[in-house]
């Protein structure tokens, strides 16, 4: 089985942010992903992750948040100042929290112009801070209407382009299964490009087990593929306590 990690912006949400660590510490989770810790200052999510014995995996670029910001700039061609200057404030927040990944946001945008933007951001962003691994990440068109990177055909020319070696794919079960209708064949297709995974069923988004999806042969190529990477819960828990709804880690 792979190695499983919480992503407490959608896990523990029943609970206030700092409380949500040790929740995840106590459900038996050693690594964590934060979308968008840039609410407090970042000592605060350091104190949380070194009392909590927790790595920090992932964190998203650009800041603010989910609720008043826009999903990113790095495809939009009017926004590369904007772009660089996200960039800059997260690789602070990555350095001081240890994040392992930065997950780079396309943003709203369409066509050739938003291509190349996207290309040559990425590229920058990769080039000012190499010893950081960035990720893309499809998301499907129901949920973010307009988001330039919205397949996994997109998202491999867009690496091809790129050619970094510190820009990979952000495989998501539930992203996968909503665009592309089989999240098990986007594995098996995209899965070589991989630096980093996320699950949750489809439709709903909630735990594993809650869809069509067969997570136990899911689980079976990701780890017959040679991923040693985490696999990161992202979904909201059908259930009110987010313990209840762990059920599918065995
Ligand atoms: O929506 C997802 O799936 C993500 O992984 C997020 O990073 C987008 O905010
Ligand atoms: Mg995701």
């Amino acid at each position: 089985m792979p190695r499983f990690a919480a992503n407490i912006s959608l896990l523990f949400a029943e609970l206030p942010y700092l409380d949500r660590f040790q929740a995840a510490a106590a459900a038996g989770f050693e690594a964590v992903e934060i979308l968008y810790p840039y609410e407090l200052a970042a000592k605060e999510t350091q104190r949380a992750l070194l009392a909590n014995g927790l790595q920090l995996l992932l964190i998203n670029a650009p800041p603010p948040n989910y609720t008043g910001g826009m999903p990113g700039y790095a495809a939009v061609p009017e926004g590369t100042d904007r772009f660089q200057r996200d960039i800059r404030r997260v690789l602070r927040y990555a350095e001081a929290l240890k994040a392992g990944k930065i997950h780079v946001m396309a943003g709203y945008a369409k066509g050739e112009a938003a291509r190349q933007t996207f290309i040559e951001n990425l590229q920058w962003a990769a080039d000012r801070a190499p010893e950081q691994q960035f990720t893309i990440e499809p998301l499907n068109s129901g949920d973010q209407p307009g988001y330039f990177l919205d397949d996994y055909n997109l998202a491999v020319e867009v690496l091809d382009a790129v050619d970094r070696p510190n820009v990979g794919l952000q495989y998501d079960a539930y992203h996968a299964q909503m665009i592309h209708g089989d999240a098990l064949k986007v594995w098996e297709t995209f899965g070589s490009r991989a630096v980093h995974v996320q699950i949750g069923a489809a439709p709903g988004r909630c735990e594993p087990g809650t869809g069509p999806v067969d997570f136990q042969k899911l689980f079976e190529a990701i780890d017959a593929s040679g991923y040693t990477g985490w696999v990161s819960a992202e979904y909201t828990p059908s259930t009110r306590r987010t313990e209840d709804s762990l059920g599918w880690l065995g």
